[in-house]
């Protein structure tokens, strides 16, 4: 459980990181989206695998969304980690997927090696999770285990013990998504942070809450243990990320009230 480094980005030392996520129809649009990252505020790409569709919209295949992912690394600037998420329907993506295929597409990224970063979900992977991270490792990837209510925000010990139970199967990173209905929900999110947070010394976290009311948790969660946070350049991919711009001023603001 330490620092996560990748091509020069250290995820959980310094401030909260942004990722900015390509999120497209075809590869067309997800390389123009990877090209015009140069003059972002991100420090790290998100390429969301699930909204991807053929030309005549039926569901590309392993092979297709791995060419797509070439095109897609060549055309980002160098410098850029690249994190890969195939969103299951399940936890709020765009696309249905069987565990089993599930499975078998997560081992074919993992070889792929073109990914810095995967995004596993906890769910989906199930008992597969702790052989998925050993596999990723073996190729030099790093594993970002992930868990998203899009209905509520469960009890506060429910979302501290799944960051942990994602740590417990060998995750590099552990991030938690979910939907507040009030704004105590919100805190709620936060203090479970902290929570995870104390649990899991030196263990890299994401987490947000979403929609309108959870878009405050993505400016100020590095103060309660959140390693990044998700802004968008254009094309969001869930509710409440702000502009990734705006998300770099609020994060230097509060940095420079914070540390003087
Ligand atoms: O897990 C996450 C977080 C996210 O759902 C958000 O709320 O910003 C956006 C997704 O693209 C990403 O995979």
């Amino acid at each position: 459980m330490s620092v996560v480094s990748v091509r020069n980005v250290r995820i959980g030392a310094g401030r909260p990181k942004i990722i900015v996520p390509i999120f497209a129809a075809d590869e067309a649009e997800a390389v123009a989206q990877a090209k015009a990252l140069a003059e972002t505020a991100a420090d790290l790409a998100e390429l969301r695998l699930d909204p991807l569709r053929e030309a005549d919209g039926s569901l590309p295949g392993a092979g297709a969304l791995c060419r797509v992912l070439a095109a897609v690394r060549k055309a980002l600037p160098e410098h850029l980690p690249l994190l890969v998420t195939m969103r299951t329907a399940a936890e709020g993506g765009q696309r249905a997927y069987a565990p089993g295929d599930y499975i078998t597409l997560l081992e074919v990224l993992c070889t792929e090696e073109r990914a810095d970063l995967i995004d596993m979900e906890l769910h989906t992977a199930g008992d597969t999770l702790p052989r998925l991270c050993r596999m990723a490792h073996r190729h030099g990837g790093a594993v970002v285990a992930s868990m998203h209510d899009f209905a509520k925000t469960p009890p506060r010990e429910e979302m501290a013990a799944s960051l942990r139970a994602m740590a417990e199967k060998g995750a590099d990173i552990c991030k938690l998504a979910v939907m507040p209905r009030t704004a105590a929900d919100a805190a709620e999110l936060l203090a479970a942070t902290a929570e995870a947070r104390a649990a899991l010394p030196g263990m890299p976290l994401i987490t947000m809450a979403m929609g309108p009311l959870g878009a405050v948790t993505r400016v100020c969660g590095g103060a309660f243990g959140s390693d990044a946070t998700f802004g968008t350049a254009g094309t969001s991919s869930a509710p409440g990320q702000p502009d990734a711009a705006a998300l770099r001023r609020a994060l230097d603001a509060l940095d420079a009230c914070l540390n003087g």
